[in-house]
């Protein structure tokens, strides 16, 4: 018996093309592994995985392609080899890269019948959406964050895309007094040794943190301007980096002087408890007579303050030293190196760690084990096998739906049976909840636009060539519009710059395959932007060197200008590890979300494996139809 009869009589004609595809699959993690393993089982033709990591210890919970001799080898290459051998009919190619390098252009995309996203943060993701929507390739997006997970078929032209509805990011704040000066809780040092200390001896400002709210109020003007002077004091600290005293000075400006400075505040102690700063020599005693120096090695238990030390000041050496080497290394460029954190860098945790639990006793505030300050510091929402790999299934099925509307004609395409499948078993009632997709929004800046292809003789034309005679002149554009090259989001023009205007297209960097984007900027009834795809060909002299390739129309954007927030149900696409639309915010029950009566029924009748009805049924040899043309 061929090893895909069962396969075949449940999807029908719809093999055949699940045969001859090929498709691409972005991230080989947690969702990647799921999702690989059912594409090669379905038997797509040709599979492309895109990915930039290695594997990591971390990972092997539930990326269950990799096992422990495949650490620090590329996921995407390891994916390959781990799935390859499940179905011989089925060619995967690896790429351990970034999907945003630039090899991974429109014209590549282009090459694949479908694409899905198995990411876990907004940039990646928001820049497949641009590929797909350009390349009017479908997407498949999922992501899963605990114990919720998404899907969602995006169809350039048709459905809305990922870019329609805005994406709120949970990142929690806290106000900048609470964090340096007045903490009660450990994620109050946990924040403080990440985003300030952290920040202003290795990295950036902490000005720059996202998690620290900065705003000065009437309340607190005096203590944000005092503790902006201290932060510039431990900024001065730098210079000292890789002297044997350097440690020594940390500690003491951050442990001993700064808390003395915050004790001379009487009036903020008045309802709390003092903090008590600590002593270098003391603990320096302390550790010499009892800490094992590996104990940085032992994670899972709560350090005591002597082992906390001893972990501050050899983790700020390692630290130092990188930075050294890294500063000694930039040979070109001006910006200063800097070093940032990451929780599965082992030097950067250990000093997080260390520095968050020394200010804890400061505070007398109970200390945290490393590990538990990882999930903190990195925010993880743990991510669930069991999520991911429904989640991967949904995305295959939902993948099946948008291939059967591809093969119609093209009027008929309607993609009413894909969906926006969310799995939310503590908020809604039922564990899988779906709901209709949307088409496109008109005011969005990535599927709203039109876009066109224009040729261009890029030996002669100019800006000007196509600011004033093809879009003044040609297309009626008023005086206010922009022109922006897509590949970098660099100006171009406007109306208050017209530098480039005699410069010929190829000195701005415009070449086959760029896109320029068009901003109507008028206040009055604006049009929707348009993308210029260039493609070049040589034009006669005497003929303007810009020509249109297709007429088009242009619509106006709709009156009201609506925020780009959450006006629908599309809900919070978290932002570490397994982002994705947290269903928590389904504001339609699952009937109005269209969580049909019928496929509810369906699923009674394939449950009971009796009766025949359109759609899914079982067969007497137990095959499960779906349902097909
Ligand atoms: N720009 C990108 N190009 C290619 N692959 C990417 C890109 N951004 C993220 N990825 C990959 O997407 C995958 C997402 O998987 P997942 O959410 O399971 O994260 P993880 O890094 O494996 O696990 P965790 O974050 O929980 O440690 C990762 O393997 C990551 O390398
Ligand atoms: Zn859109």
């Amino acid at each position: 018996m061929p090893r895909d009869r069962f396969l075949h009589k449940s999807l029908g004609t719809l093999q055949n093309d699940i045969q001859k595809s090929r498709v691409l699959m972005v991230g080989a993690g947690g969702i990647g592994c799921e999702l690989l393993k059912n594409l090669v089982l379905t038997g797509f033709g040709e599979i492309h995985v895109v990915d930039l990591d290695t594997i990591d210890l971390s990972n092997l919970n539930r990326q269950f392609l990799f096992r422990h001799e495949h650490i620090k080898r590329p996921k995407a290459l390891v994916a390959k080899e781990s799935a390859g051998p499940f179905n011989p009919n089925v060619t995967i190619e690896a790429h351990h890269a970034n999907i945003k390098d630039p090899e991974f252009d429109v014209s590549w995309f282009q090459g694949f019948n479908i694409v899905f996203n198995a990411l876990d943060n907004f940039e990646a993701r928001r820049h497949v959406n641009r590929m797909c929507v350009e390349a009017e390739v479908p997407l498949i997006e999922s992501g899963t964050t605990g114990y919720n997970g998404q899907t969602q078929v995006i169809v350039p032209g048709k459905t809305e895309c990922y870019d329609c509805t805005g994406k709120e990011t949970n990142n929690k704040t806290f106000p900048v007094c609470t964090i340096r000066s007045t903490p009660s809780q450990a994620i109050h040092c946990i924040v403080w040794a990440k985003s300030y200390l952290f920040a202003e001896v290795f990295g950036t400002s902490e000005d720059d943190a996202p998690d620290m709210d900065n705003t000065e109020t009437s309340d607190n003007a005096q203590e944000v301007e005092k503790l902006r002077q201290e932060a510039q004091a431990l900024k001065v600290l730098r210079d000292s980096m890789g002297s044997k005293d350097f440690p020594r000075m940390v500690f003491d400006k951050v442990f001993t002087e700064d808390i003395n400075r915050l004790l001379s505040m009487e009036d903020m102690w008045k309802n709390r408890r003092k903090p008590e700063p600590l002593d270098f020599d003391k603990l320096k005693e302390e550790a010499a007579a009892n800490v094992d120096p590996d104990i940085a090695a032992k994670d899972q238990v709560v350090w005591t303050r002597a082992q906390n030390f001893v972990v501050f000041i050899s983790s700020l050496q390692r630290l130092s030293v990188r930075l050294e080497e890294a500063r000694t290394r930039r040979d070109v460029g001006n910006a200063a190196a800097v070093l940032s954190f990451d929780k599965d860098d082992r030097d950067t945790l250990d000093f997080v760690a260390a520095s968050a639990n020394l200010r804890s006793t400061v505070f007398g505030i109970d200390s945290k084990s490393e590990f538990d300050i990882k999930q903190m510091a990195g925010n993880i929402i743990p991510a669930i096998a069991t999520t991911n790999a429904m989640t991967a299934g949904l995305c295959v099925l939902q993948a099946f739906h948008a291939m059967r509307e591809q093969r119609k004609i093209k009027e008929e395409r309607n993609y009413g049976k894909t969906k926006m499948v969310f799995l939310a078993p503590y908020s809604s009632d039922r564990a899988i909840v779906s709901e209709h997709i949307r088409p496109p929004r008109p005011d969005c800046a990535i599927c709203g636009v039109t876009r066109v292809r224009i040729e261009v003789d890029l030996s002669r034309a100019t800006l000007k060539d196509i600011v004033d005679s093809l879009l003044k002149t040609h297309l009626a554009y008023a005086d206010d519009l922009s022109v922006r090259l897509q590949d970098n989001d660099g100006l171009l023009y406007d109306a208050d710059f017209d530098d480039n205007l005699e410069k010929k297209l190829r000195d701005l960097d415009i070449k086959v395959g760029s896109s320029l984007e068009i901003v109507d900027e008028s206040d009055e009834a604006p049009r929707v932007n348009v993308v210029l795809r260039i493609t070049a060909k040589e034009i006669a002299a005497e003929e303007l060197p810009v020509t249109l390739l297709e007429k088009f129309e242009i619509a106006r954007k709709p009156k009201s200008e609506p925020a780009m927030t959450n006006g629908t149900t599309n809900g919070t696409h978290g932002t570490n590890g397994h982002s994705a639309v947290l269903a928590t915010n389904l504001k339609r029950s699952a009937d109005e979300a269209g969580l049909e009566a019928d496929i509810a029924s369906k699923r009674g009748k394939v449950m009971d494996g009796a009766a025949k009805a359109e759609g899914e049924v079982i067969d007497d040899d137990g095959t499960i139809n779906i349902e097909d043309d």
